[in-house]
């Protein structure tokens, strides 16, 4: 058993519906078992007491929070952040595809994967719902890597048939049979699972989605995730593609792919009809409010979503987005729904900490498992410590309460603030202290 003595922060219900849900512990400790689950939380002084034995880690001074859960990430598009000055389709056509390309050889596609995952880690996300690769051999030195990494991720081969490069396309025989393949060896196997992915109904068939729907027949623990509603110009070619369907949603409805095992990225133009079909059917919308303010995308409507009843997580989009850091991502929400005056839904810093961790967890069924420092669930957690002298130490140290030293971290907090990661107990990253006062 090992005691982690810290100011402890998490929310173990969803605030959006019950205010008051965040729970803050200046002097608190966590005890971890052997298999990496939170036995016991609660003040420090208690814990102690209760187990004399148990060896501690001492991490006062910063904030434990729990792992950041990003729910939309692009494993191959790591190389690509920073392409501004787009919207989507271009920006997939000039930038993004040509890149998506290499990872044909799987040499590159390890790098890249190794790139990927370190800097997940590096800025405190633990679990990521990962749109992969179109190549199958990409996906296993994804899996392979992404084992090593200590990471949990949901993760699949990217599918498309159409209007992306000849390079990208496949066929629907090819998208189940290499699927099929990738989810018998990887998925439920160490921390990975596996994600059935059409990469949008743009480039993607009725046969390709019909393959999507057979695997997810087949192999009722998959998830799904695919992009909707993003951007105008994607929205009216999917209408022109699928003259039968009465919307970009339907056109995933009518292959069966809205369950509640789904997770669409984007949803920043939604109609009345698709909203209340996602709620019914319990799929999750994934807000990435970098990527759209970046591809000058939209607005994300939250409100119309949260009094819809859609589920709402959040994910960085890299490489649409800005990077890795799920707090820069809050703040950007934020930033979003501050522009959208009376439209837009107030996002405190408890709702912030709620979208970047637990909601996340809801949105791929897995918040029995992480999500909180709820007791029995896997102690994933990130150690979130400035260096001293920085802005942020300073407003810490000033902090009049847990609320807005929580907002102070969305505001001001950067990858460089992550001093330590853990996933089910084992360490997956620990920053580097930089030499100073080196000259020469
Ligand atoms: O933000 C996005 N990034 C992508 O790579 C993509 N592909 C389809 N639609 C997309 N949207
Ligand atoms: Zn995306």
């Amino acid at each position: 058993m090992r005691l982690y003595r810290a100011t402890l922060m998490h929310t173990p219900g969803n605030p959006f519906q019950m205010p008051g849900t965040l729970q803050a512990l200046d002097d608190g400790a966590l005890l971890v078992d052997e298999q990496g689950k939170i036995a016991a939380a609660g003040p420090h002084a208690e814990l102690r007491a209760a187990s004399p034995g148990a060896e501690v880690t001492d991490l006062r001074g910063g904030m434990l929070l729990p792992g950041f859960i990003d729910t939309h990430v692009h494993y191959p598009q790591v190389r690509v952040l920073g392409g501004l000055g787009m919207q989507l389709l271009d920006w997939l056509e000039q930038i993004t595809l040509p890149e998506e390309a290499r990872l044909a050889d799987n040499t590159y596609a390890g790098s890249v994967a190794r790139e990927f995952l370190s800097a997940l880690a590096a800025n405190g996300t633990t679990t990521a719902l990962v749109f992969g690769s179109h190549f199958a051999g990409a996906m296993e030195v994804f899996f392979s890597e992404a084992a090593r990494s200590g990471l949990r991720v949901v993760a699949g081969q990217v599918v498309s048939d159409r209007l992306l490069r000849p390079e990208l396309h496949t066929t629907p025989d090819r998208a189940y049979q290499e699927g099929r393949a990738l989810i018998e060896r990887w998925h439920g196997v160490g921390r990975s699972l596996y994600a059935v992915t059409p990469r949008f109904s743009l480039s993607a068939s009725e046969g390709i989605l019909g393959a999507c729907a057979a695997l997810m027949a087949e192999f009722p623990e998959v998830r799904f995730t695919s992009h909707i509603n993003e951007n105008p110009r994607e929205v009216g070619a999917v209408r022109a593609l699928f003259p039968g369907a009465r919307d970009y949603l339907h056109t995933y409805e009518q292959a069966g792919l809205v369950t509640p095992r789904s997770v669409l990225a984007h949803s920043v133009h939604p109609s009345e009809r698709e909203l209340g079909v996602m709620a019914a059917q319990g799929c999750s919308a994934a807000h990435c409010p970098c990527s759209n303010a970046s591809l000058g995308s939209g607005l994300f409507p939250l409100r119309r979503h949260l009094a819809a009843g859609v589920h709402v997580s959040l994910g960085t989009d890299v490489g649409g987005g800005s990077g890795f850091s799920m707090l820069k991502e809050g703040l950007q929400a934020y930033f979003t729904q501050q522009l959208l005056g009376e439209a837009g839904t107030p996002l405190g810093a408890e709702r912030l900490l709620y979208l970047a961790t637990r909601a996340g967890a809801e949105a791929l069924g897995l918040e029995d498992q992480v999500g909180d420092f709820s007791v029995g669930k896997a102690f994933d957690a990130a150690y979130l410590r400035p260096e001293p002298g920085g802005t942020l130490a300073t407003v810490l140290a000033h902090a009049p309460s847990a609320e807005r030293a929580l907002s102070a971290l969305f505001t001001l907090g950067t990858q460089g603030d992550v001093a330590q990661v853990w996933v089910q107990g084992e360490a997956v990253y620990r920053r580097q202290t930089p030499v100073s006062g080196v000259s020469g």
